[in-house]
Order: C-alpha cells, then structure tokens, then sequence
C-alpha cells in the first residue's frame, strides 16, 4: 500500500498544505491565506488563532480533494515563516498577537543590542540584530508591555505553536531557533550570554528539537478536529528558508536557490559555521543535519506584487496581471521600482528607506509598471548576489521557487538579472516539499534529506540568460544602485506624513 507525508508551509500570506507520496509525487495540494495587520507604520502582526483555523482548514480541504485514507498519511511536518515573536503564558494561552518577521518597529532595541555586545553578539550568533529577528521584539515587549512581559513563562515562532497545539509538545525547532538570534548558531544551543546580557529569562527558552526529529502524535482532539489519523507522526520542522533550500535539494557546497515569497532570498548551503560574511548576510542552522546556510533578505519581494496589484487591479486573476508585463520592455520604458516598502534588510539594514518609482513618464502604461515592479524585485536579489560575489562565491545556477516561480516571464526575467541559469522545478512549492521530506526522513524512508532529494526533486525546466536581456539589465542594475543613497534622505522625511 502507498504510502503517504503532509508538509504544512506556514507563510505570511497564506499556508499552504502538501500531500506527498513515498515516491516524491504531490498528490493533492491546499492553501488557505489568513490577514495581515498593519495597526501602525513599521508593525505587522498575525493572530495566531488564524493560523490553526487555516492549517485546519486547508487539511480538510486536502483531504477532500484524494480518496487516500487517513491511516496511510504517516507522518507530517512543517515549514514555518521565521522569527516570529509568539508569548505564551504558564497555561499555553497566546498573550498577545505576533510580531512579525517584517515588523520593523525595534529600531531602538537593535541598536541597544549592538551598543552593548556588538562584535561579541555576531561571533556567538553570526548574525547582527536586525529589526525583524525574535530577540529585539522580546525586548521591545519587555520595554512597552511590561505586564505582558511579566505574563510570559514561554515564546515560540510561528510554526512550532501550530506543532504545539497539534500535539499538546511545545518546543522549538533548532533552524528555526537560529532566527530569535539568542542560539550559541555553532555550539546549537540557547546562548546563556546573549539571555543574561539582556534580562531574558532562560526558563522563556523552550526545549530545542532537531527538524527530523519526531516530537509525538496528533492529539486526539486535534485528529478528530482535522479529520487525521490520531497516530500521525509529527515531526519537529523547519524555518521556511531551510525547508526551502531542502525542497530545492540545495544541499551540497556551490548550490544556491532564490526564492520569491512574501520576501525575497537568495540562499547557499555551508557545510559548516566558518563562512564569514561579516554580518552582511545571516548564517544559520539547517534542517538538514549539522548543517548550516547563508541568505540575503528583500523584505518586500512577492509583497511589492502583491501590493501593486491589490492596490491598482484588485480584480484581476494574478497570472494574466503578471503576464501584462511582457508587452513592456526591459527598463519599462525608462521606469525604475525599489521595493522597498516595509524597508529593507540585504543590502541595505535600514527601517527607514521606502519604495520608489524612479522616470515615471507620460508615454507610459500599466504594462511597464507592472514590470518595473517585478525587475526592481529582480534587481534587490541581485545586490545579494553581489555581496556573494564580493565575498569569491557566484553560483553556476539557481534554483528559483516560490509564489514568484509560477510565472515563466519572471524566471526568464531572473535569468537575464543574474546572468545565471535558472532552474524551475516542477513544483513551486519548495518549503512545503521540503517539509514533507523532513517527514519522510524522520520516518526512516530514506537515510539522508540528500537521498531523498534525489527522488523527491524534479526538475522541470531550465531557464538560460539571453545575452541581448543580459546586457540591457546590466545599465539598468547600474541606474538601480544609485537609487538607495538619493532616495534615503527623502523617503525617511516622507515617513512623518503616513
Ligand atoms: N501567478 C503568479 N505569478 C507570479 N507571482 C505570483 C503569482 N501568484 C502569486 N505570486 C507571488 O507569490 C507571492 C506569494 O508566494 P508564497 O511563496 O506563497 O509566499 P508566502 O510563503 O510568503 O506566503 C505573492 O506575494 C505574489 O507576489
Ligand atoms: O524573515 C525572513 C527570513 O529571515 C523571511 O524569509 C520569513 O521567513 C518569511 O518568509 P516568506 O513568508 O516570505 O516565505
């Protein structure tokens, strides 16, 4: 009998919930979106709660949709959206909504981190404390909502308080536990250092679990809640950016892959924590085992689209708004987009700056703004190939996943960007895959997640650079460059008129 794993992808947007079987074939497939709030300028936060009614939801939705029974789904396990700040009290109760990976409101409590350890926090964390990881809105909580505060017994991220209340185990997950920026990265444990320099208890630190590891079963309640089976296996999961390298089977030295999302990554595998960018990319754990990767971060990546077109196409079916950009030219007719809405992180760590559009002209149409908005995107992932360049690393490919790899024009476009071949697979789905073989692995169906990338992962097409597109991007990267440091100053003053 076949048999068969869930990978549940946790995104910002939406999650997305994958039925896999023992040969690597996704049989069925199911997404439910939840909200975004917005309640000030630089803050982004989900309720919780929409989480687990979507997860749920979208099983039943998946169930719904193949006659494969319940019993044959062995195990399950998760892809999460990063950093995440979730407090719970001693009971498990959720004590306020999450602060998000793209909530920007801890400008203050970065600095105050950085002023006090520095150069000691990047050595022991290998990463700076940017706005968007876990340490700096614990202790912007504890600054602005010291009650709460005082509440908490615990906090988790995103996905290991959906595998919490699914099966009653609450710990976190280590590649995930890399992104609170308190994990000792190399040593793989809770930095006691990082916890006492900063008045963070370590009893709020919950157990760390290793991503292949099986945490226990579905909770009765829970199986009988989503329609599985009360045996299902779960297992511990992993950050959506590892999962997605795993999805990619980006897991060997030299791959790379790049993934359009609610954010935008360009990621590698390192094989072991001696890679030094410097704190100018983020390094962390791997789901796969004692492994480690580095990325780059666009904040606003599928965001910057999905703004545009909710905004000024509300009603229009996401692929064809997409496919209005191919009767526009590279440079949109001398039309420049940075994206970057909620601010950025790679290159450029600053809160502040915001979007732009740059030549906007009377002879031009929705179609190039639409392709402005999906080359400015392009070329934000192009600056963190820079920082690999300048760091001895370019990449023969990459492998392209996410929301932003359904579209054909856009892979080609990326090609073109990075003058690099660009391999589509033949799902986009790399987080949600890529914890579904954490699930296969967990239950021994395969050795290594390498053994089984090799059936799992299947490439459907390779995208290659057009030398005429390549040399056209080229100038216009040139002119994009130059729109960070004109436009700094500017857009920071605009910020007082939100
Ligand atoms: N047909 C499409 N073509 C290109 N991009 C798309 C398409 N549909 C969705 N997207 C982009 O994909 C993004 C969502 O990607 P996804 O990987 O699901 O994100 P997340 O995991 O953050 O929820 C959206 O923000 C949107 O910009
Ligand atoms: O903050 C990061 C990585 O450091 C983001 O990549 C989040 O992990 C959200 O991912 P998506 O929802 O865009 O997949």
């Amino acid at each position: 009998m076949m048999k068969y794993v869930i990978g549940v992808d946790l995104g910002t947007s939406a999650v997305k919930v994958l039925l896999v079987d023992q040969k690597g074939a996704v049989v069925a497939q199911a997404s439910q979106p939840y909200p975004l709030a917005q309640p000030k300028p630089g803050y982004s936060e989900q309720d919780p709660e929409d989480w687990m009614r979507g997860v749920t939801a979208a099983i039943h939705e998946l169930l719904a949709k193949t006659d494969v029974a319940p019993t044959a789904i062995e195990g399950l396990s998760y892809s999460g959206q990063m950093h995440g700040l979730v407090l719970l009290d001693a009971q498990g109760n959720v004590l306020r909504p999450a602060i998000l990976w793209n909530d920007t409101r801890t400008t203050a409590q970065s600095a105050e981190i950085t002023a006090k350890m520095g150069a000691q926090f990047l050595a022991i964390t290998r990463n700076r404390p940017l706005e968007g990881f876990t340490l700096p809105k614990l202790l912007w909580v504890k600054e602005n909502e010291p009650a709460i505060f005082a509440q908490a017994a615990s906090f988790v991220l995103p996905k290991d308080y959906v595998r919490y209340r699914m099966t009653g185990h609450l710990e976190m997950e280590l590649s995930d536990a890399a992104g609170t920026v308190m994990l000792d990265v190399a040593g793989k444990k809770w930095s006691d250092e990082i916890c006492e320099a900063f008045g963070i208890p370590t009893s709020l630190c919950p157990p760390l679990v290793e991503a292949t590891k099986q945490v226990g079963t579905l909770t009765p309640a829970y199986a009988a809640l989503s329609g599985l089976d009360p045996a299902t296996a779960v297992f511990g999961g992993g950050a959506d950016n590892a999962c997605g390298a795993i999805g990619a089977g980006v897991l060997q030295p030299q791959q790379a892959m790049c993934s359009i999302g609610t954010s935008g990554v360009v990621l590698t595998y390192e094989p072991d924590a001696t890679a030094d960018y410097h704190g100018h990319l983020h390094l962390f754990n791997h789901a796969a085992p004692n492994a480690f990767y580095s990325m780059g971060v666009t904040l606003a990546a599928g965001y910057s689209l999905s703004w545009f077109k909710h905004t000024f196409a509300p009603d229009e079916e996401f692929t064809p708004f997409v496919n209005s950009a191919a009767t526009s030219i590279p440079g949109a007719h001398g039309l420049l987009f940075t994206p970057y809405l909620v601010g950025e992180r790679t290159p450029y760590a600053d809160a502040a700056i915001r979007g732009s559009f740059i030549g906007v002209d009377s002879k031009q149409t929705r179609a190039d703004f639409v392709r402005a908005v999906l080359e400015g995107i392009t070329f934000s992932f192009r600056d963190i190939l820079e920082i690999y360049a300048a760091n001895g690393k370019a990449f023969k490919q990459l492998v392209s996943i996410g929301g932003g790899a359904k579209s054909p024009l856009w892979l080609q476009m990326q090609a073109d960007v990075f003058n690099t071949p660009i391999v589509r697979l033949t799902s986009e789905q790399g987080p949600g895959l890529g914890a579904a073989m954490l699930a296969a692995v967990g239950l021994g169906w395969f050795a290594t997640l390498q053994d089984c990338a090799a059936q799992f992962v299947q490439v459907k097409q390779v995208y290659q650079p057009d030398p005429a597109a390549v040399t056209q991007y080229q100038k216009l990267y040139d002119c994009y460059r130059d729109v960070y440091p004109a436009t700094k100053n500017l857009t920071a003053r605009l910020i007082d008129f939100q």
